[in-house]
């Protein structure tokens, strides 16, 4: 595979954290606009962005998001930054992709978690306006938030939904919080016909897995320890749930230490239903072109396989049957040439 070949194929994209892909050039334009300084510029604050290579756990991969938050407490902001996030997933031609953002975690300086998702839906709009790339925001409670804050992240989706709006997360620290302590939260969603993607498996209990599909998530984010239980691995490919596997951000995390044990080819060779993701541009150091050249590179992977993940990933994303079916088409076309 070539990059400026892949980096031209159509691609969709269902995991990316919006406030994980804030460039660092606009942090800084942010920083000049608020009058808010930065304790580093030029390529000294792209380093700091970008999660180290001696990062222990996920809790230490999410301390980068502790440097930015302070600069995304503005509807402005968030209008630029999910506008940008546009801008950058245009130049590698993603055609649809489900940006994913945590209303509360904005709210620090007054905003109002209609007037969170309100900016963010409209810079996400006026990307799409520019750079006709078709997008859906999915809103991320957040582990460590208490039950009421995370509810109103529900109640927003439920009043978003079809409107920019197109399903619901639970994101943060796994290892302390498991899944089945937000049973109650989940279920409010899922009653409410709020599609459901969960982060799950990434800090190696396949349990969590388990609980989250039990329910109701029709996808998983990372879910890298599915590998360790095989009953969890046959319930996955039973109910075709989708794993949204992020390469580079798994490696970051320590969800997995060696190459040898990254269960790409496993979870493909099994049937389970995967497709693959940035996470978080600015944290991870990645686009999704770098990802699937990394598979290549890792596992030989060709342009069909490419071509494969990609319609998993239209199959588990939350559109229409007709959207999808504009998706499949494209992608088949836009492939058909290559072997
Ligand atoms: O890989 C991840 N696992 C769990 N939580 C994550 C990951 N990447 C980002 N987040 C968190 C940090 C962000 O502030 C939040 C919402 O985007 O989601
Ligand atoms: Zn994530």
């Amino acid at each position: 595979m070539k990059r400026d070949i892949v980096q031209h194929l159509p691609k969709i994209e269902l995991h990316c954290h919006l406030d994980g892909s804030v460039r660092p050039h606009i942090l800084e334009q942010l920083a000049q606009i608020q009058n808010r300084p930065l304790s580093a510029t030029g390529p000294e604050l792209a380093a700091k962005l970008i999660a180290p290579e001696e990062c222990q756990s996920l809790l230490e991969y999410l301390e980068r998001f502790d440097i930015v938050l302070p600069y995304l407490q503005e509807a402005s902001a968030l209008e630029l930054i999910a506008y940008d996030l546009i801008a950058q997933v245009a130049a590698e031609n993603v055609t649809y992709i489900e940006v994913r953002f945590a209303p509360m975690l904005f709210v620090k300086e007054g905003l109002t978690i209609t007037e969170i998702v309100a900016a963010v839906l409209a810079g996400l709009k006026r990307g799409e306006v520019a750079f006709g790339v078709k997008s859906n925001a999915l809103l991320c409670a957040m582990r460590h938030h208490s039950h009421q804050r995370n509810q109103e992240v529900i109640e927003s989706a439920k009043e978003y939904l079809g409107r920019g709006v197109a399903g619901f997360d639970l994101a943060g620290d796994e290892a302390n919080y498991p899944t089945a302590d937000f049973s109650e939260l989940i279920s409010l969603g899922v009653t409410q016909q709020i599609p459901v993607t969960l982060h799950a498996g990434e800090c190696g209990c396949p349990q969590n897995v388990a609980e989250s599909i039990r329910l109701g998530a029709t996808r998983i984010g990372h879910g890298i320890a599915i590998q360790k239980d095989p009953a969890v691995l046959q319930t996955c490919i039973e109910n075709q749930t989708l794993v949204e596997m992020c390469p580079t951000s798994n490696f970051q995390t320590k969800a997995v230490l060696e190459l040898a044990d990254y269960p790409f080819k496993h979870f493909l060779e099994a049937g389970l239903k995967i497709c693959i993701n940035t996470d978080n541009r600015t944290v991870s150091n990645t686009t999704l072109t770098d990802e699937y050249l990394k598979l290549h590179q890792w596992y030989g992977i060709d342009y069909r396989c490419m071509e494969t993940l990609n319609h998993n990933a239209v199959d588990g994303a939350f559109i229409s049957d007709q959207v999808k079916e504009a998706l499949h088409a494209q992608l088949t076309a836009e492939y058909a040439h290559l072997s």
